[in-house]
């Protein structure tokens, strides 16, 4: 029994934009537990998705806005230029790319000190030896299993030893993977370590979405309950 929460997140990026607060009502009505907002600037990534404006609307007109956790990806070139807009909008967790920041400790610091719980994401190339100095500063570290920038990648499998050896290092911290996960993918994840799953295609195509959700909840409790 390792005590590791398993937590879905789909991906809005593969929402209906025109109909985005029913889309959402519905993911939580289908117990996914955290919705995943990818924010793109056309800069760190080579695709603009959605900002602050739509962040915000979520948050103020949903049914029951409270009660939503806003997990926010943010693939941004200057990450701690937004903490204080994401935190007044109603981000839950803010996860800045390593990549983009020279001074990760301190960004930490700046999210805690705005109410959210801080994450660190690393692209496909860059190793968790870059992370460990302040891990154990952060409450989730996210493995990017594709190159942030769009939906409907093919998943990494590669990225596993990632996962394994921060799994091994950090037994309790919530380890994120995102980009390419599904039924057919989840189980890898989850038993080299993952428990906090995002999925976004495999989520918003699924003929039955709340089956699919709990297929990826499932394998995350099967799997880490063995570590
Ligand atoms: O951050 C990203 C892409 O940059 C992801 O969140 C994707 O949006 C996940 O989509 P699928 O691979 O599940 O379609």
């Amino acid at each position: 029994m390792c005590g590791l929460k398993p937590i879905i997140a789909p991906s809005i990026l593969s929402a209906n934009f025109i109909n985005l607060g029913s889309d959402v009502t519905l993911l939580f009505l289908n117990q996914c537990d955290w919705i995943h907002i990818d924010v793109m600037d056309g800069n760190f990534v080579p695709n603009i998705s959605i900002g602050f404006p739509v962040l915000h609307q979520l948050r103020t007109l949903l049914v029951d806005k409270s009660k939503y956790f806003f997990d926010c990806h943010m693939m941004v070139a200057n990450p701690e230029q937004w903490v204080a807009t994401v935190a007044e909008y109603g981000g839950n967790q803010y996860t800045f790319h390593l990549e983009s920041t020279k001074d990760p400790k301190n960004l930490v610091k700046l999210i805690h000190a705005h109410g959210m719980r801080a994450a660190c994401a690393l692209k496909p190339q860059t190793e968790i030896e870059q992370v460990l100095s302040f891990a154990d500063q952060l409450d989730m570290v996210l493995v990017m299993t594709v190159e942030p920038g769009f939906g409907g990648q093919s998943f990494m499998p590669e990225m596993m030893s990632k996962v394994r050896k921060l799994r091994q290092l950090y037994p309790k911290l919530d380890i994120q993977v995102d980009g390419g996960l599904g039924p057919e993918t989840v189980n890898v994840a989850a038993e080299a370590g993952a428990n906090v799953i995002v999925a976004g295609t495999s989520v918003f195509k699924a003929k039955d979405q709340a089956k699919t959700i709990q297929t990826l909840r499932d394998a995350v409790v099967r799997h880490t309950s063995k570590l």
